[in-house]
C-alpha cells in the first residue's frame, strides 16, 4: 500500500513539475507585459505551421500586423518564447548598437556532423570574428575587380545561348557556373555538370520532412541529435565535401596565381592555424587550429548562402521589370548610355548604373530572399524597458518591415524611385541585414545581379509569360523565398534586333 502511495505521489509530482514548466514557458510574455497571442500548450503559436502549407514567415507576419502600434511583440515557438521586433530603432539596437548582447543566431539546424557545422554562419565569439575578417578579404574592391571579367564571361554565355525564356532553373545554372568561375577560378567538367546542377538544386529543395528535421535541430537540438536528424541527407553532404575538397586541393597543387576566394581558403589551409588578434591590446588573444573541415565548411557556406539567395533576386528583378514597362525601358537606356560612356563592361561601369541599382534595391525590398533573421540574447538584458532572459530568441521580420506602409507607402507597387533619395531609416530596408554580421557576399551578389540584368536588358525585351498567375505561389517548406516550381515565374525574352 505504501509503495503504491509512493508511486502515485511520484507520478503526481512529475505531472505538477511538467505543468509548472509548461506554465512558466507559456507565461513568459504575459509576466513581462509584452503583447502576444495566447499560446497553445506545447506548440505555442505554431499549431497551424505544422500543416506545412505556409512558410513560417507567414506566421511572423500575421503577428507583426496584428499589433500595429507595438514596438515589439511576443510569440511562442513550441516552448520557446520569441520576441518579434517591429520598430526600426530597436532593430538598430539589436543588430548594431548592442551587437555584443546579440552576437549570434542561436541554435541552428546544422547537426554536428554536417559540413556546415563549423561555418562562419554557425561559429561564435572571437573565432567567428577572426574567420570573418579573413573571409572578408575575398570581397575587397581589388578582388571584385579581379573577378569581374569572369562574371561578364558567364553573363555573355547566357546571352549567346539565345534563351527564349527566363526562369529559375536557367538562372540557377548561370549562378553555379559564374560562382565557380569567379570564386574558385574553375570550370565544371562537362561530365560532372549535370550532377552538380541536380545536387545544388537538391540543397535548397523544400520538403515537410526537412522542415521537421530543421525544427527539431533548432528547438530541440539534443533530441534531434539523438534521433540522428540531419540538415541534409548524408549522400548530399558527402557529395559537397568531395567536390569542394577536390576544388581546394586542385587549386593548392596547381600553383595558379589568382586572387580569389579559393586562394583565401588555400592560404588558411596551408597556415593550419589562425590568430585572434586583439586590436585594443595589440596582441594575439588566442590561436586556433584551421582543420580541413573548417575550410570545407566555409567553402560550402558560400555556396549555400550565396546561390539561391542571388538567383531569387535576379529572377524577381527580371519579373518586376517585365511587368513595369517604363522602368524596364528607363533601365535599358541607362545601361546602354553607361556602356557607351565606359566603352563596354567594367566594374566601374556597373557601379555607375544607378537606376538599375534602384530597381534591384526595390526588388530586394519586395522580395527579400531571406524573409527574416534570427538573433539570440547572450546575457540577461533589457529591450525597450522589458527584462529579457539570456538565450531569448529574437526575430527581425525583414519582409514585414519592408512591406509596412508606414515605412513604404503603397508597398505592393514596384517603384525604384523610392531609392533615389536616402531612406528615413536604413533599418527599414535590410535585405542583407546590418551590423557586424551583415551579409558577407553583399557586394558580390549585387555586382553579379546588376551585371546579368544589364546584359539581359541590353539584348532582350522582357515580357511576363501569359501563364503567370497572381498571387504567385511560394514554396512553404524552403528556407528562402522561392517560387513553388520552375514554371511559377517565367519571363519571355524577345531578342532586340
Ligand atoms: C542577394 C543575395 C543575398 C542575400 C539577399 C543575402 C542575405 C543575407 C542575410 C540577410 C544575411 C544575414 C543573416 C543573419 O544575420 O541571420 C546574410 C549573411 C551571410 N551571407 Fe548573404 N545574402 C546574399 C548573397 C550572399 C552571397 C553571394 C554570399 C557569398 C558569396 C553570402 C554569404 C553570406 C554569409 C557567409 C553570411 C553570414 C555572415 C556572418 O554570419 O558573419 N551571401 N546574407
Amino acid at each position: 500500500m505504501t509503495t503504491l502511495m509512493l508511486l502515485v505521489a511520484v507520478v503526481v509530482c512529475c505531472f505538477l513539475y511538467l505543468g509548472l514548466i509548461l506554465w512558466k514557458a507559456n507565461t513568459y510574455w504575459e509576466v513581462r507585459g509584452v503583447k502576444h497571442f495566447k499560446p497553445w500548450p506545447l506548440v505555442g503559436n505554431l499549431a497551424r505551421a505544422l500543416k506545412f502549407n505556409r512558410h513560417v514567415s507567414f506566421f511572423y507576419d500575421e503577428i507583426y500586423k496584428a499589433f500595429p502600434t507595438e514596438r515589439m511583440v511576443g510569440m511562442y515557438e513550441f516552448l520557446t518564447p520569441t520576441l518579434i521586433i517591429r520598430d526600426p530603432t530597436l532593430v538598430e539596437n539589436v543588430l548594431v548598437r548592442e551587437f555584443s548582447t546579440y552576437p549570434d543566431h542561436g541554435p541552428l539546424f546544422f547537426e554536428p556532423s554536417s559540413i556546415s557545422y563549423e561555418s562562419i554562419f554557425t561559429i561564435t565569439g572571437i573565432r567567428w570574428r577572426a574567420l570573418r575578417n579573413k573571409l572578408l578579404t575575398s570581397f575587397s574592391t581589388g578582388k571584385m575587380k579581379a573577378i569581374f571579367p569572369d562574371i561578364v564571361r558567364s553573363c555573355q554565355s547566357v546571352v549567346d545561348s539565345d534563351p527564349k525564356r527566363l526562369h529559375k532553373d536557367m538562372l540557377h545554372e548561370f549562378a553555379v557556373k559564374s560562382f565557380l568561375n569567379s570564386m574558385f577560378g574553375t570550370n565544371i567538367l562537362p561530365e560532372g555538370e549535370e550532377e552538380l546542377m541536380a545536387k545544388s538544386k537538391e540543397v535548397f529543395q523544400g520538403k515537410p520532412q526537412r522542415i521537421i528535421q530543421q525544427i527539431m535541430l533548432t528547438f530541440f537540438p539534443k533530441l534531434g541529435d539523438f534521433l540522428n536528424m540531419k540538415f541534409m541527407p548524408k549522400t548530399l553532404d558527402n557529395y559537397f565535401r568531395n567536390l569542394l575538397n577536390t576544388l581546394v586541393e586542385q587549386r593548392a597543387s596547381a600553383n595558379i596565381k589568382r586572387d580569389d576566394y579559393a586562394k583565401v581558403l588555400c592560404d588558411m589551409n596551408k597556415m593550419g592555424k589562425m590568430d585572434v588578434y586583439n586590436r585594443e591590446n595589440k596582441r594575439i588573444d588566442e590561436t586556433f587550429d584551421v582543420t580541413n573541415d573548417l575550410v570545407l565548411a566555409q567553402a560550402f557556406m558560400f555556396f549555400f548562402a550565396g546561390l539561391d539567395t542571388t538567383v531569387l533576386v535576379m529572377l524577381h528583378t527580371a519579373l518586376e521589370l517585365s511587368l513595369a514597362k517604363s522602368c524596364q525601358e528607363k533601365a535599358r537606356q541607362e545601361v546602354r548610355s553607361v556602356l557607351k560612356k565606359y566603352g563596354g563592361y567594367s566594374w566601374e561601369a556597373v557601379r555607375d548604373m544607378k537606376y538599375l541599382d534602384q530597381c534591384i534595391q526595390e526588388t530586394l525590398r519586395m522580395h527579400p530572399s531571406l524573409q527574416f533573421i534570427v538573433r539570440m540574447s547572450d546575457k540577461d538584458t533589457v529591450i525597450d524597458g522589458v527584462k529579457i532572459k539570456k538565450n531569448t530568441r529574437i526575430i527581425i521580420p525583414l519582409h514585414s518591415i519592408q512591406m509596412d506602409p508606414n515605412h513604404f507607402p503603397n508597398p505592393h507597387i514596384f517603384d525604384p524611385e523610392r531609392f533615389s533619395v536616402p531612406l528615413s531609416s536604413k533599418f527599414t530596408h535590410l535585405p542583407f541585414s546590418e551590423g557586424p554580421r551583415v551579409c558577407l557576399g553583399k557586394r558580390f551578389a549585387t555586382l553579379e545581379t546588376a551585371t546579368i540584368i544589364a546584359h539581359i536588358l541590353d539584348n532582350f525585351e522582357l515580357h511576363p509569360s501569359p501563364e503567370l498567375k497572381f498571387p504567385l505561389k511560394y514554396e512553404p517548406n524552403a528556407l528562402f523565398h522561392s517560387p513553388i516550381s520552375n514554371d511559377e515565374i517565367s519571363i519571355i525574352l524577345k531578342r532586340i534586333m
